[in-house]
Formats: structure tokens, sequence, C-alpha cells
């Protein structure tokens, strides 16, 4: 379930005349998704997405919808918002601040291989590099201030043993960010929840990057730590797969080099990647924040993989 404000043809057909794309035919509500409404919208210049945000605000959705503008007239696989005649790309349907933004072809790859990996680790590279110059500033909303304001909510919740390993981690992570290492790292606007169902692929070509609503500036090498920790994991048991590691890693190295200082710091990055995933996982799980909407994803899953991260020696960056 996933349209949490319902939008109909009639609705629709005042409010897309402020557009350029002729009238519109039909509207379908998305089914899958649970932070936003969104729908698919035909009209006389294609099929576009169409967007209602339920929580974000008007003033914070400049930050994401500029930087898929940004990050699309450079070239970079992501949805476009549309300009309505005016140029403006942030609107307002049903009191929600609401968006229109091409649509992109395919499905998302439940079970990734290389070839898959590989395609995500060049396009993130590329948009890395086409972010540098990207001209608003927002910290990652899930880093590490969020990490260290939540941690507190959730232990009470948690197995003693549970609740000393979360906040031995969260001690980690926090003495880590105070070292001179940790702010040599390249830094930029990063998409932060690059999982499988954030891509499309049209059979096995990339389509696209979506859901860019938890970007926001930290380290290139955070993103890619997030996205190796899902597209190149079995599961089941969150173990790496070196195949689709090193097809990752090479792919995202042969366009953006990775530093000496990235590949000292890979290990506790990985771990920080998990640690975020555990942290909202266990605060969805126990703090919900529409029980009866959310069916909350599992945050034993990155408990695992949190665990192995610590106990197993990092995969090569480079080789
Ligand atoms: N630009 C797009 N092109 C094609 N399909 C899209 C696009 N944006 C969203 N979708 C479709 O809508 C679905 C839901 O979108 P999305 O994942 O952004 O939902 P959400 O509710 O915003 O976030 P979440 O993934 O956190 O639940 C996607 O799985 C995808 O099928
Ligand atoms: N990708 C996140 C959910 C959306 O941010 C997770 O799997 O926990």
């Amino acid at each position: 379930m996933a349209v949490f404000t319902p939008v109909s043809l009639q609705d629709l057909t005042p409010w897309i005349s402020s557009f350029s794309l002729g009238s519109v035919s039909n509207i379908r509500g998305i089914s899958s998704g649970i932070e936003n409404s969104n729908f698919f919208v035909s009209t006389e210049k294609g099929e576009y997405v169409l967007t209602l945000f339920e929580k974000l605000t008007f003033d914070e959705l400049p930050f994401y919808l500029n930087l898929m503008q940004h990050l699309a007239r450079k070239g970079i696989k992501v949805p476009a918002p549309v300009p309505d005649k005016n140029g403006r790309i942030l609107h307002s349907l049903h009191g929600k601040p609401a968006c229109l933004v091409t649509k992109l072809v395919g499905d998302w790859q439940p079970e990734p291989e290389a070839l898959h990996c590989a395609q995500v680790g060049d396009m993130m590279a590329k948009m890395h590099l086409a972010g540098q110059d990207y001209s608003l500033q927002q910290p990652n909303p899930r880093g590490l201030e969020w990490w260290k304001k939540t941690v507190p909510l959730i232990l009470s919740y948690l197995p003693v043993k549970t609740s000393f390993m979360l906040q031995d981690e969260l001690r980690f992570q926090e003495e880590f960010a105070s070292t001179n290492l940790y702010w040599k790292l390249y830094r930029g606007p990063i998409h932060a929840d690059l999982f499988r169902n954030n891509v499309m692929f049209d059979s096995t070509r990339l389509t696209g990057f979506f859901d860019f609503y938890f970007a926001g500036c930290d380290s290139w090498l955070f993103d890619v730590a997030v996205a190796i920790n899902d597209w190149c994991i079995d599961p089941g048991t969150g173990e790496l797969d070196s195949v689709r590691v090193r097809a990752f890693l090479d792919a995202y190295h042969a366009v953006r080099p990775f530093t000496l200082d990235e590949c000292a710091a890979w290990k506790t990055i990985l771990r920080g990647a998990a640690l975020r995933f555990w942290i909202s996982r266990l605060y969805d799980f126990y703090l919900p924040r529409d029980a009866e909407i959310l069916t909350p994803h599992d945050p034993c899953h990155f408990e695992r993989i949190l665990r192995l991260r610590i106990a197993q020696p990092a995969p090569e960056l480079v080789l």
C-alpha cells in the first residue's frame, strides 16, 4: 500500500495545465514505496512520475530536487524534475509538496549479478564527480548526528548484550569521525540509500538511480559502502560475494580512483554503513511512525552484517 493521498484525473487536469505537457490521459497509483504517494502519469508528451511528499516539507525539498536536476543535466541517469512553464520544479497538490519527474524505463533487479554491480559502481562514481559543483549543502540526514540522537531512544528495547554492541560501535564511529583520516576523505552530495530497489534496469541495462530523498553531503566512500552492503551480499547471510564486490569496486575505481586514505578508512566505513541501517531499522521497528501502514524491514539483517564486517577483513578496495 502506498498511495496515502489519492489523486484523480479530474484533480490532475487543471494542475498539469501549468506544464507544457499537453493534456493528461491517465493516472495510476504505484503500490510499492512507503514514504510518499507516487503515480504514473500519461500525458501527450509521454510518461512521468508524480510524487506527493507525505513527510518532507517545502523547505527540505529544494536540496533533493535541485540535486536530481543538477545530475540529470550532467548526463547522470536519474529522474529529471520537469519544470512548469515558469521553470519551477517544486509544486503543491492537495496541500502537499509535489513534483513531476521523468519516468525511468524498466524495473529494479532483486538478484543482481556482476554485470549489474559494475554498472552501479560506474554510475555512482560518475554521479559523485558530477555532484562536485552542486551548490546546495545539507548534511547526511541519517549520518552520525542522527545516530547519536537515535541510539538512546532504542537501547531500552534491546537485550543487554545487543545494546552494548550498538553503543560500542557508535563510540567507535564517533572516535573515527574525530580523526584527520575521516576529514581527509573526499565528500560531496551522495545518494546514501542506493539499495537494489532504488536502481532501475531495462533488462541488463542500467536506466537510472532514483529515490534521492535520503541524500545529503557525506563521504563518497560511505555511499560506496551502503551500496556494497546491499548489492554484493547474500541476502540470507549478509556475507559479501567477492565476484560482485570486485565488479562494483573495479568499475567505480576506473572512473574515480580510490585514494590511499580511502583504503585505510574502508573497513570502518563499511561498518558505519551497516550501523546506519541497523539503527534506522531498529528505530522503525520499535518506534513506528504509522504502525498501521508500515511493515518494518528486519533490523537483524543489519546486525548480522555489522557483526560480519567487524569480524572479517574488508575486501580490498583496490587490487
Ligand atoms: N522516476 C521513476 N521512474 C520509474 N518508476 C519510478 C520512478 N520513481 C519511482 N518509481 C516507482 O515507484 C516505486 C516507489 O518509489 P520510491 O521507492 O521512490 O517510493 P518511496 O515511497 O518514495 O520510498 P521508499 O522506497 O523509501 O518506500 C518504485 O519502486 C518504482 O517502481
Ligand atoms: N533502504 C532502507 C529503507 C529506505 O531507506 C532499508 O532497507 O532499510
